[in-house]
Parts: structure tokens; sequence; C-alpha cells
């Protein structure tokens, strides 16, 4: 079949018969990397087909709960987890991707980390002075701007006012948005279109120049010829139900662009039989992640304003052999607080029953720079299914207990009554005396709640081809026409929220990628 009229999304709905198409580039995933490389090239004229395993879903046009937006937003209907189920991993799967459902806190790459890559993996090119046009121009697309101090909610003044009493360095964040009414439902796809996440700002683009975006179309094969791929081919879903429609879409491209996050990029290579010497899908990060809640005398609503628009990183740097950590709040919305509130019966109900009055606030602890420090690895279950490792080192129990402990002296400070940890029995704290209890608390795997929303690495960019997936360029080793735009290309974790990286990492890629396609 020919190809089809250019520039809009078509869904799994529109794919009536197998269709092959041709392209200068596939991109495949349509979050923060693909969307800006997608953008970037059509604007150049390439012909671009994008490839979204996820739906699409424009503003408004799911019902605001959590029980229909998890299972058709999220990864693995919203069940993604590692393979022990120590950690849930949040990860977004619809046009947009992740930056669809995210919070929206937007931070530049900080420097000692662009440091690190420079001494330990020869990405000279990465340098502050090199980046500031690419986080200009994409910070200057997504609005990114400063959230008004009257606009903080209560949740999140929790940590302001909490760090400042303790003299910690906190401040407020920075914010992807446009006309954003504070109503809290980042997480659920924003109703009104105000986050300018991928979907609304690099997907419009691209598509306004000509670029074709198929929704439920995954990618499962690179068919290849030597080292060059000739083929993407992808599984058209029924968008109702996200099972296979039986029909296929082909499409035969110059160039390939992979795109799909961290944990779906490497293992689409993995199911491909590209693993580059066992390297793809190792070197996963998480910057895992423990939260407290604090009962506050006053209403707090934590399920009501933006999610985040405060952090702390007075621990990011604890000293060599130390996993540091960072310090923000999540939203309280109920089915997300029930899954991570422990205690069962009267106790839980108990915990429940006072979540108007509730604060979380989270740890996320910065992995991937401790020597020998290999993070996690994807690899496929006997089913093609995707799998997650991540065996927790001591290093980061002990960052993620010290940041519980932060957490809780913050709440305190705040004017919490109690605060509870996420351990199966929580761990009540009513006063300083009782901080040291979180010493005693069983951190092992399964006992405390852990989660991650910042998936990163598994096919880590270095000069170093024995040590690299990708080029400094992010041109997929061994291979001549395929490029790697997304998380997965982070050689470690961050140590800040990672989508502002990734969108200006993308644009700066974008003159690589286009200049690989071929003429003719
Ligand atoms: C709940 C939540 C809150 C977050 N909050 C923040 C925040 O406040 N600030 C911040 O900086 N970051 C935040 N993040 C993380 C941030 O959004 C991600 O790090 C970023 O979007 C990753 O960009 P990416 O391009 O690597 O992948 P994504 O943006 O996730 O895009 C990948 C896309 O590829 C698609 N895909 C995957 N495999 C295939 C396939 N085989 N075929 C076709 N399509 C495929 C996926 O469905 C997905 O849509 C949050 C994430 C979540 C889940």
């Amino acid at each position: 079949m020919a190809d089809r009229e250019a520039g809009r999304i078509f869904t799994g709905r529109d794919v009536t018969s197998d269709l092959e198409l041709t392209a200068d580039v596939c991109v495949i995933g349509s979050g923060a990397g693909g969307s800006v490389v997608a953008a970037r090239l059509a604007e150049r004229g390439a012909r671009v087909v994008i490839l979204e395993e996820g739906g699409f879903h424009p503003p408004g046009s799911l019902p605001l709960s959590e029980a229909v937006v998890y299972p058709r937003l999220y990864q693995e209907h919203g069940q993604r987890a590692t393979a022990d189920l120590a950690i849930t991993v949040l990860q977004g799967r619809m046009v947009g991707g992740s930056t669809a459902v995210n919070w929206t806190t937007s931070f530049r790459t900080p420097e000692r980390v662009l440091a690190h890559w420079r001494s330990a993996y020869g990405l000279g090119a990465l340098t502050p002075a090199a980046l500031a046009p690419h986080f200009e121009a994409v910070e200057a697309r997504l609005n990114v701007h400063e959230q008004p101090a009257d606009e903080v909610n209560a949740n999140n003044r929790v940590l302001y006012d909490g760090a400042e009493r303790l003299g910690w360095e906190r401040a407020r964040t920075r914010r992807n948005v446009d006309g954003c009414q504070n109503l809290g439902y980042c997480g659920f796809g924003c109703p009104l279109g105000a986050r300018l996440s991928a979907d609304q700002s690099y997907v419009k683009d691209a598509l306004a120049r000509g670029a074709r975006l198929y929704a439920n179309a995954r990618a499962v094969q690179l068919v290849r010829e030597r080292r060059r791929f000739t083929e993407v081919v992808a599984e058209v879903l029924d968008p109702e139900t996200d099972r296979p429609t039986g029909k296929w879409l082909r499409v035969r491209p110059k160039l390939v662009v992979l795109a799909g996050g961290a944990i779906n990029t490497p293992a689409l290579l993995l199911r491909s039989g590209i693993d580059l010497a066992g390297k793809v899908g190792t070197r996963t990060f998480l910057h895992p992640v423990a939260a407290m809640f604090g009962r506050h005398p006053g209403l707090v609503e934590g399920y009501y304003g933006a999610p985040q628009s405060v952090s702390s990183h007075h621990f990011a740097d604890r000293g060599a052999g130390k996993v540091g950590f960072f310090l923000e709040a999540a939203p309280v919305h109920p089915m997300l607080a029930a899954t991570a509130l422990g205690g069962f019966g009267a106790r839980h109900e108990e915990l429940m029953a006072a979540l108007p009055h509730a604060s979380a606030l989270i740890a996320l602890s910065i992995d991937g720079f401790l020597p020998g420090e290999e993070g996690g690895t994807v690899s496929l279950r006997s089913d093609g299914r995707v799998r997650l490792d991540y065996p927790l080192r001591p290093e980061i129990w002990e960052a993620l207990r010290e940041g519980c402990k932060a957490l809780a002296r913050i709440h305190l400070a705040a004017g919490a009554e109690v605060v509870y940890s996420l351990h199966d029995e929580p761990v009540e704290i009513r006063g300083e005396l009782d901080v040291a209890k979180l010493d005693r608390a069983p951190w092992e795997a399964g006992r405390v709640q852990l989660f991650t929303a910042h998936q990163m690495g598994g096919c880590r960019m270095s000069r170093d081809p024995e040590n690299a997936v990708t080029t400094p360029e992010l041109r997929l080793e061994a291979h001549e026409n395929a490029f790697v735009v997304d998380g997965s290309v982070l050689p470690t974790s961050l140590g800040v929220n990672p989508q502002l990286t990734i969108f200006a990492l993308a644009h700066w890629a974008a003159d690589h990628v286009a200049s690989a396609i071929r003429p003719g």
C-alpha cells in the first residue's frame, strides 16, 4: 500500500489493513527525545514517521479518575516494577510519552554531572556552554519558568518551610506550563493542555511540518542487513483494548531513531538480536525514591495544585563513598496514597482517613556515581516481555534511610503532628527523639515502598567503543543508520529531574542525526 497523507496522527483504528510506509526517518517513541528529533528533522524537510505504542489522548478526553488513567497512560498498565517487585516503576505510554503525565519540574543538567561525564565517559562536547543554546531553545518552546510563590501548594510549602527552618537549601522549581490552573491532575494527562509536554509542543511542530504519527503502533523488531537497518516492524494495537489487531505496519526508513525511553529502547534492541557484547540494557539508573507522609494539623489537600514546585538539593553531594539524594514533594491522590501507605485493616483506614491533612515528601537517591556501581539491567523474559533487575546496594539503602530521616525532620519543622514511613509496618515519628527509629526499621526489598519516575541509561553514550552502546553523537554503536535519542543514553543518573536534559540533548543531537540522512 502506498504512503498515506502527511501531517496528522493516525490511531490503531485508522489502520484497517497492513501498511507499508517509506520515510527518511522512523522515530520510535514520541516522548521528550523522539518528539524533538522528529520536529527538528521535519523542519529540515525530512519525511518523518513516528511510531508510538501508547494511545492518542487529547486534553480532556479521559475522565479524571486514577482507575482509568493509570492503566491507559502508564507502561504495563501502571503495573511496571522491578523483577523483585521492590520498586514500582512509573513510566508514561501515550503520545507525548512520560512528559504527558509528568509533574513538570524542569532542571538543566548540573555542571558537576556533565564534568563527570566528560572525565569518565569522554563526552567532551557536552559542556554547559555548548548545551546552553539548546537548553535556551527548549526552555523557550516549553515556556519553562519558576512557579510563582503564591502558587506553591500546601504540600510543597511543607518542604519549603520545613527546610527553611532547618537552614537547609531549598528553592522553588521551574515548570513547563502555560495557562496552568494548578488543578493537580498533571499525572492524569493535563485536562487543559496547559503543560507543554511533548504532545503539546514538539509533536505538534513535527505534524505541522508533515510528520505522520502512528499511535497504538508498537515497534517489535528492527530488521537489518549487515550494519544497516532496512525496516521497522510494528504491531497495531486496538485503542480500546490495547490488544494486537492482527494488522502490521512496516516502515522502510533511511534512518532509525530509537526513542522509546530507558527500559523500552534497550528491550527493543534485545528483541531485535542486538546486545553489543552484553552492554545493551546494563547501567540502568532509577533515582530510587523513598517517601515520608506527614499528618499536619491544617488542611494540606496534596491532591490539588502543582504537584511539584519546590526542591532541596542540600544533600545532593554527601562526599566520597556516599550516595547523595535530593528532596521533593509528590501528589497525594487516593489510589497512589493507598498503594504507598502501609498498615492493614483499621490501621490503613486510619492513615487514609487523614489524607486531606497528609503531606507526601520524597527522597530521590542519585545513583550511578560510585566506583563499580552498575545500577540495573534490562533483559527479556522467555515470553519476550521486559524484565528489569535492580539490585539495591547498601549505599542506596543508606541514602534512602538518611533521606527519610531528613524528610521526617522537615515534616516536624513544618509542624507535622506525626510522620509515617512507607514500611509494611509504618514507623511513626512524633518528635526528634523518634527519628532514630528509622535506623531500626527494615530497609529491605519488599518491606518498604520504593518508586521510580526517572528511568535513565541502558544504552549509555561513551567515547570508548568498548564501553559504549552509543557514540557521543548518539549513533548506535556498530550500526550505520541508527541513533538513540532518549533517556537511555544517559551514562549515570542526573541528580535532578530528567526531562529537560533529554529535551535539550535531543535538540543538540538532531544536527548529528540530520547529517546522517543519505540524500536521494
Ligand atoms: C509520574 C511521572 C512524573 C515525572 N515527573 C517529572 C518531572 O516533574 N520532571 C522531569 O524532569 N521528569 C519527570 N518525569 C520523568 C520524565 O518525564 C522522563 O524522564 C522523560 O519523559 C523521558 O523521556 P524519554 O524520551 O526517554 O521517554 P518518554 O518520554 O517516556 O517517551 C518514550 C515513548 O516511547 C514509547 N515507546 C516505548 N517503546 C516503544 C515501542 N517499542 N514502539 C513504539 N513506541 C514505544 C512510549 O510509549 C513513550 O510514549 C516523570 C515521569 C513520570 C512517569
